[in-house]
């Protein structure tokens, strides 16, 4: 029910708009550009891509505790204001999400692709929903199985998980795998001894658990393929990430993108991200007379 140039009857600068607000607040501050990725992740997670992470209030979605780090909210209303000065009512927030999410992996240096759209704006918003989120610390095979019930495979779970060659991460995240992994106190054993030492230096025992690292060493700002070399290094921060290569299900896929073994040819992680993103952001997407269009992106009209 989506179609790519929704707008161009409706709204033509709609997208335009969009990019140009994303790109101003890019100049000013790139760590917004993975903010804004993730924050059309957890929206698509959540009751489908509905905006329903936006709505501001004290059970809303976006109190959650697997959405308290979410950045970007003010890039979205900045858009959405714009656009209702000039094409009032037209344009959904769950699109000016998925929109910006394309636009920010653009800036970032990594691929460009066609949004369809179209989407309506969901009329709930509850944290208690928000709870089959994906964690840290779950398996493969419960990160295949919370993807899977988003219609989306395990192709599209190592693809769409790449995210983090973009962004950074607090320490509480990932910090018991540092001192108090294993029954007798020491790492996790299958991270890189190099990168625990750097995690241990910004990371200290019972130091600051909200401080950020970077999700891909040595590349956290640039969108390329260095995650996925990383995780085969040892060098994933999150448990989650360097579970991919642990379980030899995923680690084929994690070791063609890195560039690592030859044979899988034309699974280009530029060229398979687009395609796994489209799906994620058409995750049960309302449309037609369902939902509405808000007039503030934080609130139900
Ligand atoms: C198994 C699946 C996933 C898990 C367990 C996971 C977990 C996390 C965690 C714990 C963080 C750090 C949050 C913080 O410190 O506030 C993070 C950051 C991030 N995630 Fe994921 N994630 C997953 C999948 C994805 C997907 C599918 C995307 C997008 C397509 C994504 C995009 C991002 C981005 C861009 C960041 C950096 C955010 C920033 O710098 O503000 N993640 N993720
Ligand atoms: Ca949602
Ligand atoms: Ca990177």
């Amino acid at each position: 029910q989506l179609k790519t140039g929704f707008y161009s009857a409706s709204c033509p600068t709609a997208e335009t708009i969009v990019r140009s607000t994303v790109g101003s607040y890019f100049n000013k501050d790139p760590t917004i550009a993975p903010g804004l990725l993730r924050l059309h992740f957890h929206d698509c997670f959540v009751q489908g891509c509905d905006g329903s992470i936006l709505i501001v209030g004290s059970s809303a979605e976006r109190n959650a505790l697997p959405n308290l780090g979410l950045r970007g909210f003010e890039v979205i209303d900045d858009a959405k204001s714009q656009l209702e000065a000039i094409c009032p009512g037209a344009v959904s927030c769950a699109d000016i999400l998925a929109l910006a999410a394309r636009d920010a992996v653009d800036l970032s240096d990594g691929p460009s692709w066609e949004v369809p759209t179209g989407r309506r704006d969901g009329r709930s918003s509850l944290s208690s929903q928000a709870s089959n989120m994906p964690s840290p610390l779950d398996s493969v095979s419960v990160q295949k199985q919370k993807f899977a019930a988003k219609g989306l495979d395990d192709h599209d779970l190592v693809t769409l998980v790449g995210a983090h060659t973009i962004g950074q991460t607090e320490c509480r995240f990932f910090s018991y795998r540092l001192y108090n992994f294993t029954t007798s106190g020491n790492a996790d054993p299958t991270m890189n001894l190099s990168l625990l030492a750097q995690l241990e230096a910004l990371c200290p025992k019972n130091g600051d658990g909200l401080r950020r690292v970077v999700l891909d060493k040595d590349s956290g700002a640039k969108f390329d393929v260095n995650f996925f070399k990383n995780v085969g290094d040892g060098n994933g921060v999150l448990e989650s990430d360097q579970r991919l290569w642990e379980d030899s299900s995923t680690r084929r896929l994690v070791q063609s993108y890195g560039g690592k073994i030859r044979g899988l040819l034309g699974l280009r992680f530029d060229f398979e991200f687009p395609k796994a993103m489209i799906k994620l952001s058409s995750v049960e997407v309302k449309s037609g007379v369902e939902g509405e269009i808000r007039k503030v992106c934080s609130k139900f009209n």
